[in-house]
């Protein structure tokens, strides 16, 4: 593992460390958590908390017969909320402030902006930011669903140099070590693909939501933003003293060596499609490796209802997922430009607008 010189980190800490019986938030776990914070600071590193637990921690308030609603869950979460906060605020003798950030908040690109630099300005002042999703009020549209998705939206926000996941495991293993004794953990992952994801199970505890699979897709996201992510067990007090050693506890996702750039990266795992563009075969011939623009002419069909500057995906006819790119003008437009392709004025107003999505905002898929 490399020598411990993170500048800032992003620690997501999950439901089972806050609320580990579902009755209240409990200090056991998250007092050597905070302790770690608060030595991690001390050594001039900048700290960015996500914490879940709002729905475990509020569940004892209302009892009821299992499964439960979404509409019961929400209140699980606004009032569980206010007590893991001060259950965390009470730890420190530093300031700490709460976020509580939606999908529709993150995908937005100025909203995006407006909070890193809520985040950035929280830590140049030194107060500690914990961040969790506003569950209360998220609808399905809107939701990210789960918080490990949403620290490594979080640590590429913040262009942190680690994304750590505490949770109730070692590591990622090869199967749940959960239901196999015979799991074997990896301690150091280069990269990720579907024989990564086929490792992952669900989550057996009573309050995890998303298992490993989420901290994979966790991640992708933070690995190709550049940033390093391990999935370590929040329960063990040498977690913590390996990790300020330099030590690796449990495993580690190796960054890309060339990361995305920002605007590309939340393009790619934060922005959602407003819409959809067919091409035709001459933009993917056009790509060779690289990203080229796409003019009006190849331009097959329109899906949906978007307008300038929003995300689109881009597909081709036999529906391959190719990229996904900025939009240079409305759905509108380019439904009119589509329909009408081989008429006059269509060709004139191609050639006076130029392309319609320009090379530098086009963020290309694997393809699927
Ligand atoms: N391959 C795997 N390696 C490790 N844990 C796994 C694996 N597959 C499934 N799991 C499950 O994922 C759980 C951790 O996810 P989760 O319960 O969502 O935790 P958290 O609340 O910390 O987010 C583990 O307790 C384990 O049951
Ligand atoms: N936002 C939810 C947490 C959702 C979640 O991802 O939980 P976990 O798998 O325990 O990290 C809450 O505060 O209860």
């Amino acid at each position: 593992m490399q020598k411990l010189n993170w500048r800032r980190i992003v620690l997501k800490v999950g439901s089972a460390l806050i609320a580990p019986d579902q009755d209240g938030c409990r200090s056991r776990y998250i007092l050597t958590i905070a302790q770690f914070i608060v030595r991690c600071r001390a050594r001039g590193i900048e700290v960015i908390l996500v914490s879940s637990g709002s729905v475990a921690a509020g569940a004892h308030l209302f009892p009821s017969d299992k499964p439960r609603s979404v509409v019961m869950k929400k209140a699980m979460a606004a009032a569980g909320q206010t007590e893991m906060i001060a259950m965390w605020d009470r730890f420190f003798d530093f300031p700490s402030a709460q976020l509580l950030l939606t999908h529709g908040d993150l995908r937005d690109r100025e909203r995006y902006q407006s909070i890193r630099e809520t985040v950035f300005t929280l830590l140049e002042h030194g107060v500690l930011p914990i961040i969790n999703e506003n569950d209360a009020v998220t609808t399905d549209d809107l939701r990210v669903g789960d918080n490990d998705n949403l620290s490594a939206m979080v640590a590429a926000a913040a262009d942190a140099d680690a994304l750590l996941i505490f949770s109730d495991v070692d590591g990622l293993y090869d199967k749940n070590p959960n239901l196999h004794d015979d799991a074997v953990l990896l301690p150091e992952i280069k990269s990720i693909d579907e024989s990564i994801y086929a490792m992952a199970g669900c989550a057996t505890s009573a309050v995890g939501t998303g298992g490993m699979k989420t901290k994979i897709e966790a991640a992708e996201k933070a690995t190709s933003h550049g940033i390093a992510t391990y999935i370590i067990n929040g329960f063990k007090e040498e977690t913590f003293t390996k990790l300020l050693a330099g030590e690796n506890p449990g495993s580690v996702f190796l960054p890309y060596e060339k990361p995305m750039q920002d605007s590309i990266h939340w393009m790619t795992h934060t922005a959602n499609e407003q819409g959809e563009v067919v091409v035709d075969g001459s933009f993917d011939e056009s790509l060779e490796g690289e990203s080229g623009c796409i003019r009006g002419d190849e331009i097959m069909e329109v899906h949906g209802e978007f307008a300038v500057g929003d995300t689109i995906l881009v597909r081709s006819e036999d529906g391959t997922r190719l990229a996904k790119a900025t939009a240079n003008y409305s759905s509108c437009l380019l439904n009119f430009i589509a329909d009408n392709e081989q008429s006059e004025f269509s060709e004139k107003m191609q050639d006076s607008i130029g392309p319609v999505i320009s090379e530098k905002h086009i963020a290309l898929l694997e393809k699927s």
